[in-house]
C-alpha cells in the first residue's frame, strides 16, 4: 500500500464504453473447491484471477490438489484425492476462503491451521465453527475452543454427516461452506438454518445450482433447510460468468457521469445477485437493455433518483448503490444489510463516514443506511481494505471533482487493475478484462 491517494477520475463528458469484467469471484472459488474434492479433472475457462482466487488456489495446493494456471488464465485442476493434513493456510480477507476451506479441512488426514489479515480475525465464523463441532469435528485455538479466525481444524480424514443446525443470519457463507463439502461426507448433510432472517439468498441458490451442476443432489427442501446427498462430483470443462456485482461500478458510472456503458456476456439466466443491478439502476434513473447477443448497456438520464430498497439478497451491491445514492436527488433507504458490519470493514460505518467526509449526508439504521441529498465536495476517501470501498469513492468522483481514494490497490481483492480498467472506460472504447 502507498501512502499517496488515487486521484479518482473526474467525468468530463459523457460516457461511451465496452466493459469487459472478469469471472465472478463467488463462481470462481466455488468452482475451484469443487474441482478439489472431484472425481476426476476440471478446466475453469475464464476464471477470476485475483487476490481472492489465488488465495483459494494456495489453499487448495496445500491441501493436495493440483493446480495448473495456462498462459491464458484457464485454470486445471487434478483433485486432491486424500486431503493432506498439516497445512497452514491464509485466508486472507477473503469470506470465500475464510468460510468454505475450513469445512474442507475437516476432511484432512491430520490438523490444518487456519489464518488471514488482521481483520479476518474480527470476520464471523460462528456458523462454520458450529457447523463443524455439531459434525464432530474438533476446532480449537491453542488447545481451547474459539468463535474467529486464528484456529486448527482437526481432521480426521473423514466427516460421517448428518443433521445439522446453524444461525447463519449474518452470513450465507456458512451454509455455502457447509453444503459444498457435503457430498464427501458419508451420509450426507442435512442443514437447518435457525435465526429470524437469512442474507444473500442467491449466493446459497448459487451453491445449490454448482452442486447440481456437478451431478450432486443438492436441494432447498424448505425454507432454511436444504440436504445434500454423498456422491461423487464431477469435473469437465466450466465457462465461468462475468462477476456481475464488480460490473456495478462500470454500470453505476453511466448514471454518475451520464453517457452509456455496455457489459457484455451478461448471462441471460444467473444465480448471480448482481443481476439485480439491472431492476436496481433502472430505478435510480437509467435506461437499462439486455440485449439478444448478452450485452447489457444502462444509460444515464443525467439524473439520479433515491430509493427504498430492501437489500437482503443482495448485499455486496450496496457500496455501489450507495455511491449513487449520495448523488442523487431524494433520499434512499437500504435495508436489509445490518451483517454488511461484518464484511470487508463495517461497511455502515464505512459508508457513513466516507459519504460525510464528502459533504454528504448519511447515517445508520440498525439494518441499513439511509442517504439524504447533498452537495457534495473532493476529499480523500478512506477504504478500510474493501475493495468496494474503493470502487465507491471512483463512481462518487465521476460527478465530483478533487475525490481521491486512499490504498485504490485493495480492488485487487477482487478486481486487479482497476485503475487501468476505469481510465478506459472514460478514454472510452474497448475496456478488455484485466
Ligand atoms: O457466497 C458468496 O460467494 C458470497 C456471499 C455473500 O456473503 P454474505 O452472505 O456474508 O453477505 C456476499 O456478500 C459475498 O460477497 C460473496
Ligand atoms: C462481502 C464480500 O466479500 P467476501 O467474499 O470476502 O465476504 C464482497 O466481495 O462484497
Amino acid at each position: 500500500m502507498t501512502d499517496q491517494p488515487w486521484a479518482a477520475p473526474h467525468a468530463d463528458r459523457p460516457l461511451d464504453a465496452l466493459v469487459a469484467v472478469p469471472g465472478s469471484k463467488s463462481l470462481t472459488n466455488r468452482y475451484l473447491l469443487l474441482a478439489a474434492v472431484a472425481s476426476e479433472p476440471t478446466r475453469l475457462v475464464a476464471p477470476l484471477h485475483s487476490r481472492d482466487s489465488a488465495l483459494m488456489i494456495e489453499a487448495l495446493r496445500a491441501l493436495g490438489a493440483g493446480i495448473v494456471v495456462e498462459p491464458g488464465g484457464d485454470v486445471d485442476v487434478a483433485p486432491a484425492g486424500t486431503i493432506r493434513g498439516g497445512a497452514r493456510i491464509d485466508c486472507g480477507l477473503a469470506g470465500t476462503v475464510m468460510r468454505f476451506v475450513p469445512p474442507l479441512t475437516a476432511f484432512a488426514d491430520g490438523d490444518v491451521h487456519l489464518d488471514g489479515d488482521e481483520r479476518a480475525r474480527e470476520r464471523p465464523m460462528d456458523g462454520v465453527i458450529d457447523g463443524l463441532t455439531g459434525l464432530g469435528v474438533r476446532v480449537s485455538h491453542d488447545g481451547a475452543p474459539t468463535r474467529t479466525l486464528p484456529f486448527t481444524v482437526h481432521g480426521q480424514g473423514a466427516v460421517t454427516g448428518g443433521d445439522v443446525t446453524i444461525d447463519a443470519s449474518v452470513s450465507s457463507q456458512f451454509v455455502s461452506a457447509l453444503l459444498l463439502v457435503a457430498p464427501r461426507m458419508l451420509t450426507g448433510l442435512d442443514l437447518r438454518h435457525v435465526g429470524d432472517r437469512l442474507p444473500s439468498k442467491p449466493h446459497i441458490d448459487m451453491t445449490l445450482e454448482v452442486l447440481r451442476a456437478r451431478g450432486v443432489d443438492a436441494r432447498e427442501v424448505g425454507p432454511g433447510h436444504w440436504r445434500v446427498e454423498p456422491g461423487p462430483v464431477a469435473g469437465g470443462r466450466i465457462l465461468v460468468e462475468p462477476d456481475l456485482s464488480n460490473a456495478g461500478p462500470f454500470l453505476a458510472a453511466a448514471l454518475a457521469a451520464g453517457g452509456t456503458v455496455r457489459v457484455p456476456h451478461w448471462p441471460a439466466r444467473t444465480t448471480q445477485p448482481g443481476d439485480d443491478l439491472r431492476e436496481i439502476l433502472a430505478r435510480m434513473g437509467a435506461v437499462v437493455d439486455l440485449a439478444a447477443d448478452g450485452t447489457l448497456s444502462v444509460t444515464g438520464t443525467g439524473v439520479v433518483h433515491g430509493l427504498d430498497l430492501d437489500l437482503t439478497r443482495a448485499g455486496e451491491l450496496a457500496p455501489t448503490i450507495a455511491a449513487l445514492a449520495a448523488l442523487a436527488d431524494s433520499p434512499t433507504r437500504l435495508r436489509g444489510i445490518g451483517h454488511l458490519r461484518g464484511h470487508e470493514t463495517d461497511r455502515l460505518a464505512a459508508l457513513v463516514t466516507e459519504i460525510t467526509r464528502l459533504g454528504g449526508e448519511a447515517r445508520e439504521l440498525p439494518d441499513g443506511l439511509e442517504i439524504m441529498p447533498a452537495t457534495l465536495h473532493g476529499g480523500v476517501v478512506e477504504t478500510y481494505h474493501d475493495h468496494r470501498m474503493a470502487t465507491f469513492g471512483a463512481v462518487i468522483g465521476l460527478a465530483v471533482p478533487g475525490v481521491e481514494v486512499r490504498d485504490v490497490a485493495t480492488t485487487a481483492k477482487t478486481l486487479p487493475n482497476f485503475p487501468g480498467m476505469w481510465r478506459r472506460m472514460l478514454g472510452s472504447g474497448e475496456v478488455a478484462a484485466a
